[in-house]
């Protein structure tokens, strides 16, 4: 069922946000320099993707992603690298729920890879293992547009926003070792940009079964496509969003802003006087 965020503490989030910023500038050299942000973002993701409308279980409420079964879902490899990341955060922190860890993180690192504001309101509690949801709520990457919609009506999204939701594939890369795919980076990989919706569009892909035997999308500048991605293009709903996204940067920062932050709170009712926390980025503060 719905979860009811508790009132908010008189505590100094952007104080954990700063804490969290200053050791993604800090540890730069993560996965070939590409840096901590992208992983991060997944993290977040991942924390909030279990969600399901249907009967109002998962999201980033329990922070349940901490427990073994949740963790080990094949589809959360690699992120044992954003986990392991802020355990320092959350030991300096010790005051703060892993649900209010895991997506303070997702939005400090689109902030500080010069992104877009995202709303963050507090109040999520920890919740006990037997409490995880099941593997196999988050989404398989060699699926068509009719998957995708589906899935992300499981989420609660609609055309625009699970299209913005996707344009954090500008960020970061695909790894063999985690998902079988190998996605040399995008052209920005730790800068928030709608990269994603133009190389969709302008480069010329081709179709290619990779080293570990699955299909994935390459172009001639070393740039990867997942098969959920290229579905964007196909599908003519989807399409005319990714033209939109791609010939307006605001447009889509302003779409990607508030989705994330409605994934990010799936499933929770936050009490009003939980504010949202529009943070201050580093540079913001001269810091
Ligand atoms: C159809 C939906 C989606 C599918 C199938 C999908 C699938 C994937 C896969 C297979 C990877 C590569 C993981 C690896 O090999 O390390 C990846 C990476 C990533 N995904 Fe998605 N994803 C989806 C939606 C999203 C959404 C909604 C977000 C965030 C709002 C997101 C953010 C990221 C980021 C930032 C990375 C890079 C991680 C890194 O560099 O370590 N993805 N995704
Ligand atoms: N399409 C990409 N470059 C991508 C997909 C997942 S992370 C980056």
């Amino acid at each position: 069922g719905v979860h009811v965020a508790e009132k908010e503490a008189k505590r100094d989030y952007q104080e954990v946000y700063n804490a969290i910023a200053t050791k993604i500038r800090d540890e730069d050299e993560y996965d070939n320099y590409i840096g901590y942000g992208p992983v991060l973002v997944r993290l977040a993701w991942h924390s909030s993707g279990t969600f399901d409308r249907n009967d109002n279980s998962g999201g980033s409420f329990g922070g349940t992603y901490r427990f073994k079964k949740e963790m080990n879902d094949p589809s959360n490899k690699g992120l044992q690298n954003a986990f392991d990341f802020l355990r320092p955060i959350h030991e300096q922190f010790p005051w703060i729920s892993s649900g209010d860890l895991y997506t303070l993180g997702g939005v400090t690192a689109v902030q500080e890879m010069m992104g877009p504001k995202i709303p963050w309101r507090s109040g999520r509690v920890d919740q006990p293992e037997n409490t995880v949801p099941d593997n196999g709520r988050l989404p398989d990457a060699s699926q068509g547009a009719s998957y995708v919609r589906n899935l992300f009506d499981r989420l609660g999204f609609g055309d625009r926003e699970t299209v913005a939701l996707i344009g954090a594939h500008a960020l970061g890369k695909t790894h063999y070792e985690n998902s079988g795919y190998e996605g040399p980076w995008g052209p920005s990989p730790n800068v928030f940009t709608n990269d994603f919706f133009v190389n969709l569009l302008n480069a010329h892909w081709t179709l290619n079964t990779n080293k570990k035997g699955v299909k994935q999308w390459d172009n001639d500048q070393g740039h990867m496509m997942l098969p959920t991605d290229m579905a964007l293009v196909k599908d003519p709903k989807y399409r005319k969003l990714v033209e939109e996204y791609a010939k307006d940067q605001d447009v889509f920062f302003r779409d990607f802003s508030k989705a994330f932050a409605k994934l990010l709170e799936n499933n929770i009712k936050f009490p009003d006087q939980n504010k949202p926390h529009y943070f201050k980025t580093l540079d913001e503060q001269d810091l």
